[in-house]
């Protein structure tokens, strides 16, 4: 498979990164459109791939072409791309906000697909949720999902408002469990632990809690709970964010995510 990515910045690099580890596409078969010169001599000496700044000159034998640049500079690519693609190369997404509909119709493309995906794709821990334009067919969704799957977990949507959901939810929240830790690690520090040493307890905590989550069957209220012995330490923390609000905020958060991919759809 051939892959154009427009955009080498944080996601563009997260996904082809995926992409070479699992063998989907070798590094010779991707070429990234990108427009900082320091980042394409970056992504071409750490993955071995081709680079360009001319989207135009990327897509020319794309099978797919990933959009990968942020919502405000799909107006100008839109206006570069458009009528340039032709019917069999699919179009994907990952642009927050872009609806297919606002992508298909600044592209003059049918072929589209949106997803919102995350930065552990980088590690192959990705979570992605997707839809597709009607117009899309089955054998480009099995190359969509080929390329998601690459990158951790999928999930296909036929309701494209759960997009905005998803960016509430998995897009931003990685950002949400880093500023957990980012706490945690300050807490670790003023207890006296290295850096290096509170480093390593918070992502080891933060890690075998997400997997152990996911693996044991039990509901989350009741592994707290199995941490929480009575009249123990944990009561007494989980006393001090109930007190703040804690899940409040947090419900709070996702919702400000949500309204404001919204409204990134709108513009
Ligand atoms: N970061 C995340 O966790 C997630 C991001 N997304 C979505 O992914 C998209 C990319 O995000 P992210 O990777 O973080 O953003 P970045 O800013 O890191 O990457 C985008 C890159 O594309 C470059 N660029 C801008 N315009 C063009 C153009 N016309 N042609 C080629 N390259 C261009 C940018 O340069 P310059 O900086 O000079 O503009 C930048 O280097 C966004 O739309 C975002 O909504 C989705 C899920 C998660
Ligand atoms: O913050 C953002 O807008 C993007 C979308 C989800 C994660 N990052």
């Amino acid at each position: 498979m051939n892959i154009a990515f427009i955009g080498g910045g944080n996601m563009g690099e997260a996904i082809l990164g995926a992409l070479i580890q699992k063998n989907i596409c070798p590094p010779q078969n991707i070429t990234v459109s990108e427009i900082k010169a320091e980042r394409r001599t970056y992504l071409e000496t750490s993955y071995g791939i081709k680079t360009t700044a001319s989207n135009p000159d990327a897509i020319k034998s794309a099978e797919v072409v990933l959009l990968a640049i942020k919502p405000q500079n799909l107006p100008e690519l839109s206006a570069e791309l458009k009528g340039k693609l032709a019917d069999k190369q699919l179009v994907i997404s990952i642009i927050a906000g872009a609806t297919l509909s606002k992508l298909s119709g600044g592209l003059a493309h049918k072929a589209v697909v949106r997803v919102m995906p995350n930065t552990p794709a980088m590690i192959g821990m990705g979570m992605s949720v997707w839809t597709a334009l009607p117009s899309v067919s089955p054998a480009q969704k099995d190359q969509a999902k080929a390329i998601l799957s690459a990158m951790g977990k999928e999930i296909y949507t036929g309701k494209e408002t759960m997009l905005d959901a998803a960016t509430a939810i998995s897009g931003s929240g990685p950002a949400y469990f880093f500023l957990f830790m980012e706490g945690l690690e300050k807490a670790a520090l003023e207890m006296g632990f290295t850096p290096e040493e509170a480093s390593i307890l918070v992502s080891q905590t933060a890690a075998g809690s997400a997997i152990y989550a996911g693996k044991s069957g039990l509901a989350l209220t009741q592994l707290r709970k199995n941490v929480t012995s009575p009249g123990g330490t944990t009561a007494e923390a989980i006393k001090a964010f109930e007190e703040a609000g804690l899940e409040a905020t947090i419900i709070k958060a996702a919702k400000a995510a949500f309204n404001r991919s919204v409204e990134l759809g709108k513009g």
